[in-house]
């Protein structure tokens, strides 16, 4: 790498679209590490997570936002706030639309949000999922697109089998600035480890649980502490948080076997996270309408 910053290009992207359109996913195959948390269920990221792609000519920062959504909640109405602010201050936006689903309303309607607060930011139109489809349908999907609004590029991608996630790299660089590294080199998202921590237990207990259940789970990492007398293990003590009684029940699973393999599952990747063995401790607690409460949702980080 050379310390000269001619030529070199640096800034923001983030994907925009509709829940499940497969936006963590894509983060995900960019920065080439499990840093974005992606669910086979809608609406489970919430925070808005960096990966960051360095090339010797650019270094691409991407912003993970929540799925805009009609706001039911305190928490909902913040999300969707989030998003916004997001969308306002990238360089460049992906508008994914899935390739095994008709372009339809809930499109439209983030083209009109991104045409209000992002007016002068690039879009780049992006078919995800081309896998799941035929060559026919992808260019069926691509002619669909443009009839939602007016994009910069339009390119079809699948994050699952690689195809054109280069390609998409160097449109989304060819946006940025010039300028120099916005972060040292080799730093994977600039989330606090117990951020990250939180968010792959969150990911964990997730997997294969209700539609309603994402928005009501939160964790906490209360915890995060060398054993004694050892240096290749740490000891984490981490809360999951649910809004009522049932939801614990759906949680812990029978006698407790659900939550043990969240533990396991989330150890794993928490494990590989930070390079060392871990130990984790995880409890989980009904706090009743978290979602609702502002004392509670700053406690849980929000
Ligand atoms: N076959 C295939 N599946 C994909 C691809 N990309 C994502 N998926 C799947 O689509 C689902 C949704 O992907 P996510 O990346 O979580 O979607 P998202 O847009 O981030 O979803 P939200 O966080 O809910 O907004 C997951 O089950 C992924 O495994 C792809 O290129 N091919």
């Amino acid at each position: 790498m050379t310390s000269s910053t001619e030529g070199h290009r640096s800034g923001f992207a983030c994907f925009v679209g509709r829940p499940n359109a497969g936006k963590s996913t894509l983060t995900n195959a960019l920065v080439g590490s499990k840093v974005a948390i992606t669910s086979s269920k809608p609406q489970t990221t919430r925070h808005a997570i960096r990966g960051i792609v360095h090339r010797d000519d650019a270094q691409l920062v991407l912003v993970d936002t929540p799925g805009l959504h009609r706001p039911r909640t305190l928490l909902g109405q913040r999300l969707n706030d989030i998003v916004r602010e997001t969308w306002s201050e990238v360089d460049v936006v992906g508008f994914c639309v899935p390739a095994d689903q008709k372009v339809g309303p809930g499109d439209k309607f983030i083209a009109a949000e991104l045409a209000k607060v992002a007016k002068r930011t690039p879009i780049i139109g992006v078919i995800t999922k081309t896998d799941l489809v035929s060559p026919d349908q992808v260019v069926e999907q691509l002619i669909a697109l443009q009839d939602v609004m007016e994009f910069a590029e339009l390119i079809p991608v699948s994050a699952v089998d690689g195809f054109q996630v280069q390609t998409l790299t160097d449109l989304l660089v060819a946006r940025l600035p010039e300028g120099p590294q916005l972060y040292p080199g080799g730093e994977l998202t600039d989330e606090p480890e117990a951020t990250l921590v939180a968010e792959l237990i969150r990911e964990a207990a997730l997997e294969g649980v209700r539609d309603e259940l994402p928005h009501s789970i939160a964790v906490t990492v209360d915890e995060m502490i060398p054993r004694e007398g050892r240096d290749d293990m740490l000891d984490i003590h981490a809360l999951l948080y649910v809004e009522r009684p049932s939801q614990k029940g759906i949680i812990l699973g029978h006698r407790g076997e659900r939550l043990k393999a969240v533990g396991s599952t989330a150890r794993k990747h928490i494990e590989a996270l930070l390079g060392m063995r871990v130990y984790l401790d995880l409890h989980v607690k009904v706090a009743k309408d978290w979602q609702r409460d502002p004392k509670q949702l700053r406690r849980l980080g929000f």
